[in-house]
């Protein structure tokens, strides 16, 4: 965690010399806090800075009575308030200050995302726009998207929304989904073996977090009639479109298409060179030219994917409205699809993403696809508005 070390100096070096941080926000956003393990052997730290408000916070702390917080600076000439007293990851996101985000940041094999806890509210808590500057990496937080925790419709437990760190918002998101679960039972404070239904602009999701803290989701059944994924390819399996060939850049692509509630279009390979070698790809060359391409109404996903074997898989991604990411959920199991479909593989299968591996599962007997990975907090912040 040397930068999260590195960004917190030069703020305790401005507090310390009695500069006041340039800010929009209260006094007591000036304070620079720390909240840490009372352990001697913090397991990991990181420190988010914008305008005046910093805050640093262990990423690992699970027991709330070992929490304490304190300000880093204590002269009585400088402007600095007795910090808040916050004893569980859950309190400090249940503060309400107008003008403040409080949000953790949390990560699906390196899709990482910014988590809202909006569940007094069905209108998110922030706007689209604003999503656009918190997932900036350099004058942002940085993420792949903003998630929010909403009230549950229809009976369901919660409802999910996502923003792309581009402001748009697509339908589902499969690591953000892992993420999703694993701050809900942080927020109702749930320990072990947790499921949760979930409505989403895909329908109804069903995560379930395991004993060992991975997260099992019931991805529901995939969507290949082609007018729905959608793409305007002719379909040429009955109503999908299967390794149907794509000019992309003057080179003839083998795409199959796929909706996972979100589009999605896969290639083993093109015309000429049938299996792909991914690590070779120029993705922010290649990617963009398929998310715009004019077959796709609605943009797409896009998923180039290495066989090794009937089991296992290696893909790269470009994500619409997000660009070329460490691991798309919702991409692995279309990849699965699209390999089941095209006789590349059997319905289960690892595949390697960037990121880390997801276990994918598309079972016979409901047609539902299961998805099988971690997620895990990196840090909990707040931020002016
Ligand atoms: N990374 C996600 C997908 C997020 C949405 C996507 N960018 C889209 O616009 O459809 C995943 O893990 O599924």
């Amino acid at each position: 965690m040397a930068i999260a070390a590195a960004k917190l100096l030069p703020a305790a070096a401005a507090v310390s010399k009695g500069r006041s941080l340039s800010s929009p926000c209260s006094v007591s956003y000036s304070t620079l806090y720390r909240l840490s393990s009372s352990s001697s052997s913090s397991p990991s730290s990181a420190a988010l800075q914008l305008d005046s408000l910093t805050f640093v916070v262990s990423s690992k702390f699970r027991n709330p009575s070992s929490l304490r917080i304190c300000s880093a600076a204590s002269s009585s000439s400088m402007r600095i308030q007795a910090p808040p007293e916050i004893t569980s990851p859950a309190s400090f996101l249940e503060r309400k200050e107008s003008g403040i985000l409080h949000f953790v940041k949390y990560q699906g094999l390196g899709n990482d995302f910014i988590l809202v806890d909006n569940r007094d509210s069905h209108e998110p808590r922030i706007t689209p726009e604003q999503a656009v500057k918190l997932c900036d990496r350099n004058f942002g937080i940085g993420a792949d998207g903003v998630i929010f925790a909403m009230p549950g419709i229809n009976g369901t437990d919660y409802t999910m929304r996502i923003f792309n760190s581009d402001g748009s918002e697509p339908e589902m998101c499969g690591n953000g989904i892992r993420c999703f679960a694993r701050f809900i039972a942080e927020l109702e404070n749930l320990q072990g073996k947790q499921s949760f239904t979930i409505h989403t602009g895909a329908g109804l999701i069903v995560p379930e977090i395991q004993e060992d803290g991975q997260v099992r989701v019931d991805m529901g059944e995939p969507i290949l009639k082609a007018s729905d994924v959608p793409t305007k390819l002719q379909p040429n399996k009955g109503q999908s479109v299967v390794k149907s060939k794509l000019e992309v850049d003057g080179v003839s692509w083998n795409v199959t298409c796929v909706s996972m509630g979100n589009p999605h279009c896969v290639t083993f390979g093109t015309e000429v060179s049938k299996n792909l070698q991914v690590d070779e790809l120029d993705l922010a060359e290649i990617g963009p030219k398929f998310e715009h391409h004019v077959t796709f109404p609605a943009r797409t996903n896009t998923e180039f994917v290495q066989v090794f074997s009937p089991t296992h898989l290696k893909m790269r991604v470009w994500e619409r409205g997000a660009g070329a990411t460490l691991a798309c959920g919702t991409g692995a199991c279309a990849v699965v699809v699209a390999a089941v479909l095209e006789g590349h593989a059997g319905r289960s299968c690892t595949v390697d993403l960037p990121g880390g591996p997801l276990e994918i599962e598309w079972r016979e007997e409901n047609n539902h696809i299961y998805m099988t990975g971690p997620a895990e907090v990196v840090f909990y912040g707040s931020v002016p508005l």
